[in-house]
């Protein structure tokens, strides 16, 4: 039994933009081969640059698995070799060094795309490695960044014209890479956003609509908004729905054939729709595409049973208005297993009940759209929470928080925009990460425990979604005490305190945690170039150091003190960089030679790599993969 919604207005620019990805096998594409240009098609060289474009777009559509190495080396080759003639002013003409330089260079590109303006680039580290961070997450994003760039040059909406700032860019960081200077600690670099990595709880407080090639983002609305915002008519703008059971809606016909339906309700594990039968382990609402539906369901034995924890949690009322929260009941060690769940809901985070219809989008501007996208959300929501909810779990549900409740979303769907966490799939074989055209980290989920978790900018738990059980997990990133309130983050690690504000403003409150109420220019600035900075001298340590006959311990006094910069600031966790710092010491000591800091690190380096492993194995339920004695993979089959 599924639901399906009735025919929409422009619900067919919907299908046409969600490209349906072509099954390839993953070893076939990138088996045996080693270097960039592999990748390419033999005649790439003799290849029109639309030509390359539709070569780029068959690699992407073909889905090679997120989290591989090889994956961010395929689109850097293709990229760097794409756009290598069609710059001008460029006379370079070289392929990028590594994937890393493709990351920098997308995410210029995709700022040049988003702001149709050049920007001057500051950045100026060099050699962020990959290997920890080449996660679906970032790469996922930066191939979709290429991907639209590329559309948009075929389309002749954007000349190659417009890209030399990242050329320019390019020049400088080989320019820095040749000509290695003294760290202080203090340059400026800056770390664009990562869309997608699923590390923050996200507020649903965008979504997007298409208009035929373009994709837009939509603010919804919060706060108190003020009448004179709202359309009068806003009805008028609604399409009817037909939301039931696949039995009861009238099957919809095209040139005689039966279309399927764009986006299905379905459970995992199966259940029936009445409460006669539930699972142990508890199921999950699943709003998605019959296809991945079916692709899941295809394999045999999935969702697979949830591991086993021993309980080390409670839910209560926290003692400062803040309503709910969670709190341990005993002492928790960093990178231990805190929750695993299966969530109440899991729902794609855009506007898949339907596009907005044209009289809409050209009627009326983008906050009357947001306004519209909440109502048209809310029955949708709540034919989920009415009709496939048992009564306990319905009673539970509608008393989590919302913290939407001025800002004409209904009572179902605040619920869900305030608690709803960005969850990735990050699965080797073609997953569901970009149903509906959605960027990775699509999908949405609320659960029934961790929703309670309140919010810090000093976070104590992390979170990841593992497909394979469909469950939501939880680890700790620090150590907690028996007793203590357990937080998690709502907003990126490395955003600045004002920047915290605002993702934080539609959850109605003011965060008060340390990091916020000690926040300074300084502090602000750590969060942005922390990841850059410990990964630029991880470069240095592994590339220039060990050359330098006149290294001393002193080359350390800046990294140690930003060591202890980032553990007063919370940064200590594995996103900020922080788990870089054991391998740079290991190496310095190594090379000067003082044995006893050397076994100091060496255990902390065994230490933070067992760690991160497990911390990696239980967010995404992926078994680690090592690749000539580093980790550079993580694979779920
Ligand atoms: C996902 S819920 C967290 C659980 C919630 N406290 C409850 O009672 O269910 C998010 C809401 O909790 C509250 N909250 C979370 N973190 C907070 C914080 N640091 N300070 C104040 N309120 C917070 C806000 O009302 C927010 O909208």
């Amino acid at each position: 039994m599924e639901i399906t919604p009735g025919p929409q207005p422009g619900s067919s620019k919907l299908s046409a933009s969600s490209p349906t990805a072509p099954t390839v096998d993953d070893d076939s594409i990138v088996k045996g081969k080693e270097t960039f240009e592999d990748f390419l098609p033999k005649d790439w060289e003799t290849l029109s640059i639309s030509e390359r474009i539709r070569s780029v777009t068959e690699l992407y559509n073909a889905d090679i698995p997120e989290g591989n190495v090889k994956h961010a080396a395929l689109f850097g080759s293709i990229a760097s070799v794409l756009f290598r003639n069609s710059v001008p002013g460029s006379k370079t003409g070289k392929p990028l060094e590594s994937p890393h330089d493709f990351g920098i260079m997308l995410q210029e590109w995709k700022k040049c795309v988003d702001n149709g303006k050049e920007e001057v680039i500051k950045i100026v580290t060099t050699g962020i490695g990959y290997e920890d961070d080449n996660n679906g997450g970032i790469f996922g994003g930066m191939a979709v960044a290429m991907y639209r760039l590329a559309s948009q040059l075929a389309a002749g909406e954007l000349s190659a014209s417009s890209l030399p700032t990242t050329m320019v860019f390019l020049e400088e960081v080989r320019r820095s890479t040749g000509n290695q200077k003294d760290d202080s600690g203090e340059e400026e670099a800056e770390t664009a956003e990562v869309d997608g990595k699923g590390k923050a709880k996200e507020n649903v407080a965008q979504s997007s609509r298409d208009t035929q090639d373009e994709e837009k983002l939509i603010q919804l609305p919060f706060g108190n908004v003020k009448q004179e915002e709202l359309p009068d008519d806003i009805e008028k703008y609604l399409a009817p729905l037909e939301i039931g059971p696949v039995d009861k809606v009238p099957l919809q016909v095209e040139n005689g054939k039966v279309v399927e339906p764009e986006v299905i309700v379905t459970y995992v594990p199966p259940c029936p729709l009445d409460e006669s039968e539930r699972h142990p382990d508890g199921h999950t609402i699943w709003m998605t595409k019959p296809a991945t539906k079916a692709k899941y369901y295809s394999n045999q034995d999935w969702p697979k049973p949830l591991p086993k924890i021993p309980c080390k949690i409670v839910v209560r009322p926290t003692d400062d208005g803040t309503g709910m929260g969670v709190f341990a009941t005993r002492d928790i060690k960093r990178f231990e297993p805190v929750l695993v769940e299966r969530p109440y809901i899991v729902y794609p985070r855009r506007d898949v009940v339907g596009a907005f219809s044209k009289k809409a989008l050209q009627e009326l501007s983008e906050k009357q759209l947001g306004q519209l996208m909440v109502k048209k959300s809310e029955p949708f929501f709540r034919y989920m929470v009415d009709q496939r909810m048992t009564s306990e779990e319905r009673r539970e549900f509608m008393s989590l928080a919302n913290s939407h409740t001025h800002d004409g979303s209904g009572p179902v769907f605040g619920i869900v925009r305030t608690n709803g966490f960005g969850i990735e799939f990050r699965e080797r074989l073609p997953g569901a990460d970009r149903d509906f055209g959605m960027k990775m980290g699509g999908y949405g989920a609320v659960t029934k425990i961790g929703s309670r978790f309140n919010h810090s900018c000093i976070p104590d738990v992390g979170h990841g979604f593992d497909a394979s059980t469909f469950t939501m997990r939880f680890i700790a990133l620090r150590d907690i005490k028996k007793g203590s309130q357990i937080f998690t983050s709502y907003a990126s690690f490395n955003a600045t305190k004002a920047e915290r504000q605002k993702a934080l403003a539609p959850y109605g409150f003011e965060c008060t945690c340390r990091a916020c109420v000690n926040a300074t220019p300084q502090s602000d600035k750590l969060r942005k170039v922390s990841v850059a900075l410990t990964q630029r001298w991880r470069s240095q340590a592994i590339n220039v150091w060990p050359k330098d006959p006149n290294l001393t311990e002193k080359v350390l006094i800046p990294i140690l003190e930003t060591k202890r910069r980032m553990e007063e600031e919370g940064l200590d966790t594995k996103d900020a960089g922080y788990f870089t710092f054991p391998e740079i010491l290991f190496r310095v000591y190594e090379k000067v030679g003082n044995i006893a800091k050397l076994k100091e690190a060496k255990d902390e380096l065994m230490r933070a790599a067992k760690g991160l492993i497990q911390e990696e194995e239980w967010t995404t339920g992926a078994k680690i993969k090592f690749e000539r004695g580093k980790l550079t993979g993580a694979s779920n089959n």
